[in-house]
């Protein structure tokens, strides 16, 4: 098989549209033939082969910001670093550069056990939280190196998605990848607020007791731009939600 060609990404722009006051959003998440994103009870899955991994760690370098739930880090402890080496970008590109990694916690939840606060960890995280969450944890957060920023609630008691776009960029965040859980695609999905849609589709089956990727009504979205990449065994979808 020959080795992927991973230009379709390397000289896609993710930079927002001039004059625009929220940064550029890529939702993306690997996903099986049934349409699960994790194992039952949330168990993590390693859905990606190494060539649509190798994708994925592309996005992650071309993005400002990589977000997850909560949810994500509870379950899965990632550390939302780029794992690439010099070579396997252009010169333009530093495998150094990793995003800065946001997460969405209302309740201060995040345990001061995650990797993304550990010494190892390049960039520590920016949390961001409920108007009424708790300030000695907020404290306990901020001491590991976090920083810990409120954001106003939507109708459904979710942190605001506007506002925290409008935030990210008040902090010169230009581009945000979004990673998952189940609740965020879904949040990001209701938005409307999406600019690019990354699917990795690995070739097998998780079964009924899997994690969807959706987990609640997101109407119908529409795309356009569509392009498909076979990568390894995994196909990975590129498009931006057709905007009415
Ligand atoms: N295959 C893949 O590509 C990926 C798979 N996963 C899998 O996803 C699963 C986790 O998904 P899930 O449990 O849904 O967790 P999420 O990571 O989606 O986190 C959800 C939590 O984030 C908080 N939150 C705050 N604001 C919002 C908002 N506006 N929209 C949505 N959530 C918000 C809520 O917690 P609170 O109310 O406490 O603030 C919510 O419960 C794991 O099994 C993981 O392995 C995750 C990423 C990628
Ligand atoms: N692209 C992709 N393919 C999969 O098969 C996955 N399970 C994920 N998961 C996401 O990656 C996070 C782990 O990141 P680190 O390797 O720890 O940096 C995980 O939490 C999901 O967000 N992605």
């Amino acid at each position: 098989m020959p080795a992927p060609d991973y230009q379709f990404l390397l000289q896609r722009s993710f930079a927002p549209v001039a004059g625009a006051a929220s940064p550029h959003v890529t939702l993306t998440f690997a996903q099986s033939l049934d349409g699960k994103i994790a194992g039952a009870h949330g168990k993590q899955l390693i859905l990606s082969g190494a060539e649509s991994m190798k994708a994925t760690h592309i996005l992650r370098v071309k993005h400002d910001a990589i977000m997850v739930g909560i949810g994500t880090v509870l379950n899965d402890d990632p550390r939302l670093t780029v794992r690439l080496t010099s070579d396997d970008l252009p010169s333009e590109l530093d495998p150094n550069d990793h995003p800065q990694p946001v997460i969405l916690d209302s309740k201060l939840r995040f345990p001061s056990t995650a990797k993304l606060t550990l010494p190892a960890s390049p960039k520590k995280p920016w949390i961001f939280t409920g108007p009424d969450h708790d300030p000695i944890r907020k404290q306990e957060l901020e001491a590991l190196g976090a920083k810990v920023l409120p954001l106003e609630l939507d109708s459904n008691g979710n942190l605001s998605l506007k506002h925290l776009l409008a935030k990210l960029h008040e902090f010169s965040i230009r581009s945000l990848m979004v990673e998952g859980g189940a609740s965020v695609i879904t949040s990001f999905l209701k938005s409307g607020l999406v600019d690019s849609f990354v699917l990795t589709v690995a070739p097998v089956y998780v079964g009924k007791d899997g994690i969807g990727a959706v987990n609640d009504a997101v109407g119908t979205p529409k795309f356009v731009d569509i392009s498909y990449h076979t990568l390894g065994r995994d196909v990975m979808m590129v498009a931006k939600p057709h905007r009415v």
